[in-house]
């Protein structure tokens, strides 16, 4: 990889600027404003950016940027700058953690590992393949308005806020945001604001390809309405959005999910397919992936293919003998897979993969892929991590060549997936991709890396950082991915 590297050195005098200095760009809040400087408490820097989002000065627009995309005033490099200089924090103050935590190797003065340069994702703007836009009073007073939340539920000074000018937002979002609106305008039902307050309209949510075609999924309270009441309400959408004004939208599919709850998994309230096709359809370096209503994919398609690379290249480095890409075999074990593409796109490098998902949807989606990409060498299994594979485990041998990649959800890994592979010797080699390094990971990276503990059932010879790589999935917000090798 041509890039160049940055090491972090976790000399006294660093750590300590570091934690004299600033926290975590990350902490708190993600929203801090790169332009605002910090002022020395945290009560005053709360207080600052309330008086900033609510000044009379800013538009309603600029306040909703400001939440959504924090970083849009700022050029992509001076964006890039500071997602790199807050992923160097974590990753010194992961140091600093493991160094106070008693781990050996940490102690022994090998306390830094390269950070390589963010690598940056080749959209800027309306790279999104999937917004929700939530319904809720408008600027004007209008509670059918359908865009994003600004202000605080605590003063009661919420305001939907429609997102055409989000940077992050594609137009063909904007496009069935914008149809959507007009259509519950025009229906007798009221919209559903707060759970407990009645309505029924809620939320939409666009997901699209590279190609352009595009999947509407409406979520909808039916409060006490019966299935035949209801019925018309999704026979008007169908109406409105094939023949109606929202043809405009030329959607190739249409979902419907009535839920009594925030989120529902297809499981608790399946997916009520309306209208089009059941699934689109995304190709990620030369592999085609099948998308379900619910599955997680990555939110920026060129940033994932990005990403996908990196991974594959840390997971199972590729030898080149004489000009020629060989495989280096063995078995990558794929955490958290979602629709299988880190384990596909791997997959001609290796013997086997095994993914593990929770989302039952998305490991038929992964199975279908594999298949629609004429890959024998995948098995994809639903359940728990936590639960599947202590178990998987028992499978292999100490001598076995064994890679894993675990991606899991902001929450980060449970205890006794951290465990099963620190057990696990025959694991050298793992790449922990997280959207959310200063969370849960941080915990996940410290049991990774901490000395032996039989009090807690590790006894797997503790693992240690060796390269971090950031991704950016996120232009103009203050996210990104961070890659990070850990061998043994
Ligand atoms: C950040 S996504 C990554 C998906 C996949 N690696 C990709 O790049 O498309 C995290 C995935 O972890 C799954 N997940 C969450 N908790 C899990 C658990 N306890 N066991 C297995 N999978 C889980 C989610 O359903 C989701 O598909």
């Amino acid at each position: 990889m041509a890039f160049s590297v940055r090491s972090v050195m976790f000399t006294k005098r660093k750590i300590f600027v570091f934690l004299k200095t600033t926290r975590s760009f990350f902490s708190a809040n993600n929203n801090i404003l790169p332009y605002q400087r910090k002022p020395k408490s945290n009560k005053q820097w709360r207080n600052s950016r309330k008086k900033s989002s609510l000044s009379k000065h800013v538009s309603w627009e600029d306040r909703l940027a400001d939440v959504v995309t924090p970083l849009w005033r700022l050029s992509y490099d001076e964006q890039l700058e500071i997602k790199q200089n807050a992923q160097e924090r974590i990753l010194s103050r992961l140091c600093q953690d493991l160094s106070d935590d008693l781990c050996p190797s940490f102690r022994r003065g090998k306390t830094s590992f390269p950070v390589l340069n963010i690598l940056p994702s080749p959209v800027r703007d309306g790279y999104r393949n999937k917004s929700s836009f939530s319904v809720n009073r408008g600027v004007d007073g209008n509670p059918k308005t359908v865009g994003f939340y600004t202000g605080s539920w605590r003063e009661k000074n919420v305001v939907c806020v429609n997102g055409d000018h989000l940077l992050n937002m594609s137009e063909k979002h904007k496009q069935v945001a914008r149809c959507y609106q007009d259509f519950i305008r025009m229906s007798p039902l009221e919209p559903c604001l707060l759970f407990h307050s009645g309505g029924h309209w809620r939320e939409i949510t666009v997901r699209t390809n590279t190609q352009g075609h595009t999947m509407a999924i409406v979520y909808f309270h039916p409060q006490t309405l019966a299935p035949e009441e209801v019925a018309v309400h999704k026979a008007a959408l169908v109406d409105y959005f094939t023949s109606g004004p929202g043809s405009v939208c030329q959607l190739d599919s249409l979902f419907f999910q009535e839920n009594t709850m925030t989120r529902c998994t297809h499981e608790v309230s399946p997916y009520q397919h309306l209208y089009g096709q059941p699934y689109i359809y995304e190709k990620v370096l030369d592999f085609k992936f099948r998308i379900s209503a619910d599955a997680f994919f990555q939110v920026n398609q060129a940033a994932a293919e990005v990403l996908y690379g990196t991974v594959r290249d840390l997971c199972i480095p590729n030898i080149d003998k004489g000009g020629e890409r060989t495989k280096t075999g063995g078995t990558l074990l794929d955490v958290c897979c979602g629709t299988g593409a880190i384990g596909i796109t791997t997959s001609p490098r290796v013997d086997r993969i095994i993914g593990i998902e929770l989302v039952e949807q998305a490991v038929e989606d992964a199975r279908h892929n594999a298949a629609l990409n004429n890959i024998l060498n995948c098995e994809f299994i639903p359940g728990k991590a936590e639960v599947v594979l202590p178990h998987l485990m028992n499978q292999f041998s100490s001598t076995d060549q064994l890679t894993a990649v675990v991606n899991p959800a902001r929450s980060g890994l449970h205890y006794r997936v951290i465990r099963a592979i620190r057990n696990q010797h025959a694991i050298r080699r793992l790449v922990y991709v997280s959207c959310k390094p200063e969370g849960e990971a941080m915990r996940n990276f410290r049991e990774l890396c901490c000395a032996p503990d039989p009090k807690k059932k590790l006894t797997g010879r503790a693992f240690t950082p060796t390269l971090a790589v950031p991704v950016d999935m996120f232009p103009h917000t203050p996210h990104c991915e961070l890659v990070l090798l850990f061998e043994r």
